[in-house]
Order: structure tokens, then C-alpha cells, then sequence
């Protein structure tokens, strides 16, 4: 017998999408992506809003993270990848030949599945992409926004005491919002999130989730996560994606409740994934 998946609890801040008619921080309109042969994501096109939390969900091999990857330009360091199509920032086209991708990357930051700190002290991982950016030259001025973004990131207590000591010996939550906090350092517009707790325990997850919600006021936050609970708890959009298709979009209590596509409706059910 076919036994169906509790529908997830829509979190708190869900239904409080951003106003109607703000206009999308991002916008795709047809994005196709291809490794080599392989038609990886068809025809994509979306909106996504500033300052609110968008997840994408889907079954693995989706293509969720290869869109994600679409929005700060990571897939042109895939050998063999192709994209076409259009991916606005503020109505700016980030694949158009003047844009240079690594200015691009301190608009859209990454978080990836592992923390992946810097082999470098605590101080040095948030202090180095203000210092390659030439965001902050006076050591008063770097030491203040050191202290900033790890109190943004919800670390400073915790770390304070030890600026000098390796990114790599804390803990794997510690790690994950150091991660963040090196984000944050250069003033992003865009935090983009591949599984961001996927390699953490609840009581991290729980942390991580917190200083997710926290930081929606200020950032455009895209998240891709395998748990569904997890996207009902943050997030105000939903996008599903199937084989390569965005599937639909919405406000995430619509897309939990009241999906209109009958694959939604499997998956968020537990009836395909
Ligand atoms: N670096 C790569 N090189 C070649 N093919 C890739 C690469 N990354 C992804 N693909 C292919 O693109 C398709 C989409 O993969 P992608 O990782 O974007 O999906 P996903 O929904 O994020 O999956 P998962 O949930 O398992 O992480 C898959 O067919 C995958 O094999």
C-alpha cells in the first residue's frame, strides 16, 4: 500500500510574501542549461523577489542546484556547460560580455552543502573578500566589519575570544555560519544556499534556519534543501522542479496546501522523490 508523506507545516514567516507589484530582484526568462549533450534545465523562467527566502525542491537531478548555479555564474567554471537564456539582476543581464563574473560574485554569494572556511584564521575568512574587493583599507575599519558580519552571523560570542584561531576548527554549524558571515562581509544583494544543512544536526539546522529568517529582511535568499519541511519553515516562494522543468511557482502555503500541478502534489506528498 502506498503510504503518503505528512504534508509539511508552513512556518511562520511563510505567508508573508513581499508586496504585489515590488519588482523581482532576479528574473530568468528561458534558461536553458547543457552539460555536453545533456539538456540539463529547459526553457526556466522565474521571478524571484528581494528581501524574502525562495526555496527550490524537486527530486535529485532536477536540476535545482544548476539553476542555482545559473544565478552567480559558478556553472562557467564547468567545463562543457552551456547556458542560454536571459537572468536579470535588478534588470541587469549578469551573462552580458561586460559583466565580470567575480564583481558578480560579491552581489550573489554562495553557501554550499559543506562549510568550506578558507585554510585561514577566523578573522582572515571574513576579512578576505573585503580586502580583495578593496571594500575596507583602515584595520579599524576591517577589525569593525569583521566584528559586524560574525555578529550579523550570529557567531561573534561564540568566536570573539579566538579571531586568530583556524576557520577549520569549529564546529560543522560553527563552520556553516562562518561561511556566512564571509558572505555577508561584502554587502551582498543575493545569498544563494545549496543544502545548506544537509551536513549539519538538528540543533545547528535549527541555527542555520534562525540567521536564514533573520537575514531575509536584508538579502534576496535562494535555497535549494531536499527537505521539505525545512522549505516550509523558511521560505515564502516555493519553486518546483522536475527533470529539468520548473514545474510551478508560488507562495510556499499555496504550493504545500493547494499545489496546481499534479507532480507537485506527488512530491510534496511523498508520492514521487
Ligand atoms: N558538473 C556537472 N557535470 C555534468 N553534469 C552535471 C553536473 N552537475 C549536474 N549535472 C547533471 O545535470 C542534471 C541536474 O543536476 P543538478 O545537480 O542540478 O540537480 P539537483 O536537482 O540539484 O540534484 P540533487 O538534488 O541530487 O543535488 C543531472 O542530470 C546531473 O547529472
Amino acid at each position: 500500500m502506498q503510504t503518503s508523506a505528512p504534508t509539511p507545516v508552513v512556518g511562520t514567516h511563510a505567508n508573508q510574501a513581499p508586496p504585489a507589484g515590488e519588482p523581482a530582484k532576479i528574473t530568468a526568462r528561458d534558461v536553458n542549461v547543457y552539460y555536453g549533450a545533456n539538456h540539463a534545465l529547459k526553457s526556466v523562467s522565474l521571478d524571484i523577489p528581494g528581501k524574502s527566502v525562495t526555496a527550490f525542491i524537486g527530486p535529485s537531478g532536477c536540476g535545482k542546484s544548476t539553476f542555482l548555479r545559473c544565478i552567480n555564474r559558478m556553472n562557467d567554471t564547468i567545463p562543457g556547460c552551456r547556458v542560454e537564456g536571459r537572468i536579470g539582476l535588478d534588470g541587469d543581464d549578469i551573462y552580458d560580455p561586460s559583466i565580470d563574473p567575480v564583481s558578480l560574485r560579491a552581489r550573489v554569494g554562495m553557501v554550499f552543502q559543506k562549510p568550506n572556511p578558507f585554510p585561514k584564521s577566523i578573522y582572515d575568512n571574513v576579512a578576505y573578500g573585503p580586502r580583495i574587493h578593496g571594500l575596507e583599507t583602515s584595520k579599524t575599519g576591517l577589525d569593525d566589519l569583521v566584528e559586524a558580519s560574525l555578529k550579523r552571523a550570529g557567531l561573534w560570542g561564540e568566536v570573539h575570544d579566538r579571531l586568530k584561531a583556524p576557520g577549520t576548527g569549529l564546529s560543522g554549524g560553527q563552520q556553516q555560519r562562518l561561511v556566512i558571515a564571509r558572505a555577508i562581509a561584502v554587502n551582498p544583494e543575493v545569498i544563494l544556499m545549496d543544502e545548506p544543512c544537509s551536513a549539519l544536526d538538528p540543533i545547528a539546522t535549527a541555527r542555520i534556519e534562525e540567521l536564514i529568517d533573520d537575514l531575509a529582511s536584508q538579502f534576496c535568499i535562494v535555497i535549494v534543501t531536499h527537505s521539505m519541511a525545512q522549505a516550509a519553515r523558511v521560505s515564502q516562494q516555493t519553486a518546483f522542479f522536475h527533470l529539468g522543468s520548473l514545474v510551478e511557482t508560488g507562495p510556499t502555503g499555496m504550493i504545500f496546501t493547494n499545489p496546481k500541478d499534479g507532480r507537485t502534489q506527488d512530491y510534496i506528498t511523498g508520492r514521487t522523490g
